[in-house]
């Protein structure tokens, strides 16, 4: 994906200013900087979730592929499809284990109880879950762990078999143990996906990147390979926030 010269405004305040980056297939893209920055704004742009907050208005393109998603011919739920969100809280329908999984399955017309188990097993799996949930699949998802659950937000995120996933602050609300989890995760995931995650915490984003990208003020600063970007940054600003002399 690639936002060219992005802007987006909420109302008349300006959130993120002229944005142009790429997000690499089958890489993760880190995007870092201060709280109110723009990174969950910019995060949103990539499948129109900011469409449901009223009196946002954008400039510039946002390309999957070579199509521009804010054309007037997308069909938003289409793109949503192909463009994943997990959210920074988990956010499980309080249905049973299978049935948050084959939900995106069933609302795209599958009904074939055959395919929808092993879609629903292949995600489950995918998502490192099967083992914990196999025998206990018609439970209710909300009796799961926290980390479970988010886990679960994956898998039901997978299922549809998106080529993007994005994903907000994915492990900020859970335990170190259940966060490694996830970070594992999202390392597996990258041979398959094209992963694009807000993070706060700077390990994290040196851990599981490929790319890192530098918000402050609505603007992007620098973006680069992870590695160069907390050892040798081309910009002071991007030091200064890597190093932790603000944040
Ligand atoms: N729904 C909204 N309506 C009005 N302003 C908003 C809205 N959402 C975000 N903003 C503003 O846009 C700017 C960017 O916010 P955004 O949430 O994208 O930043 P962020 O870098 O993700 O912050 P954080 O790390 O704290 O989540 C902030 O000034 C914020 O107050």
């Amino acid at each position: 994906m690639e936002a060219r010269e992005l802007t987006l405004r909420y109302g008349t305040k300006t959130a993120i200013s002229k944005i142009s980056l790429a997000i690499l297939e089958r890489q993760v893209t880190a995007l870092i900087g201060p709280s109110g920055c723009g990174k969950s704004t910019f995060l949103r742009t990539l499948n129109r979730m900011n469409d449901l907050i009223p009196g946002t208005n954008h400039t510039g393109t946002i390309l999957l592929d070579s199509m521009d998603i804010y054309d007037r011919s997308v069909d938003v739920v289409d793109l949503r499809r192909r463009v994943g969100m997990v959210f920074q809280k988990s956010n499980p329908f309080p249905k049973s284990i299978f049935e948050n999984v084959a939900y995106g399955l069933r609302v795209g017309g599958m009904k074939d109880k055959n395919e929808l188990n092993t879609r629903v097993e292949k995600s489950l799996r995918g998502a490192a879950l099967w083992d914990e949930v196999k025998d206990r699949l018609n439970e209710s998802a909300l009796g799961l762990s926290g980390g479970q659950q988010q886990r679960l937000c994956i898998a039901r995120a997978m299922a549809v078999e998106p080529e993007v996933l994005l994903m907000d602050e994915p492990a900020s609300a859970l335990d170190p143990i259940a966060t490694a989890k996830i970070e594992e995760l999202i390392h597996e995931l990258k041979a398959q996906y094209t992963i694009a995650i807000v993070t706060h915490n700077m390990q994290q984003a040196a851990r599981v990147s490929d790319r890192t990208a530098f918000f402050y003020m609505g603007e992007l600063v620098e973006c680069g390979p992870t590695e160069q970007i907390f050892t040798n940054p081309r910009e002071k600003r991007t030091e200064d926030y890597v190093t932790g002399k603000f944040g």
